[in-house]
């Protein structure tokens, strides 16, 4: 389900540090951890929580510092499963 961006940023206040790019549009969040075999091993657990939502963020890795960004490709828009996703990832998170 496609969302407006005032529903986007209600669900925004219930994630950690995403924010929405309208330009995209898409939510992004950057982590940083210890290093980079920490940072592999997030990549990791956040590939299989979009293998089983069947839902797959864009990872850009550098270092210890992964750029996440969700978006939902087939609809050219944030949509609940988005949403979803980021909560998810914000679990993973250590
Ligand atoms: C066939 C399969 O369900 C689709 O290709 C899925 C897979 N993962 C996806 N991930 C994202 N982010 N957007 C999509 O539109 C998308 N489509």
């Amino acid at each position: 389900m496609k969302l407006t961006e005032d529903q986007v940023r209600d669900g925004l206040a219930r994630l950690t540090d995403w924010e929405l790019d309208p330009d995209t549009p898409a939510i992004r969040r950057t982590v940083r951890l210890p290093d980079f075999s920490a940072a592999i091993a997030l990549v990791n657990e956040i590939a299989q929580a979009a293998e089983q939502a069947d839902h797959h963020p864009d990872i850009d890795i550098r270092y210890n510092t992964l750029h996440l960004a969700l978006s939902t490709h087939s609809e050219g828009a944030v949509t609940d499963k988005d949403m979803a996703l980021a909560a998810r990832v914000d679990e993973l998170v250590p």
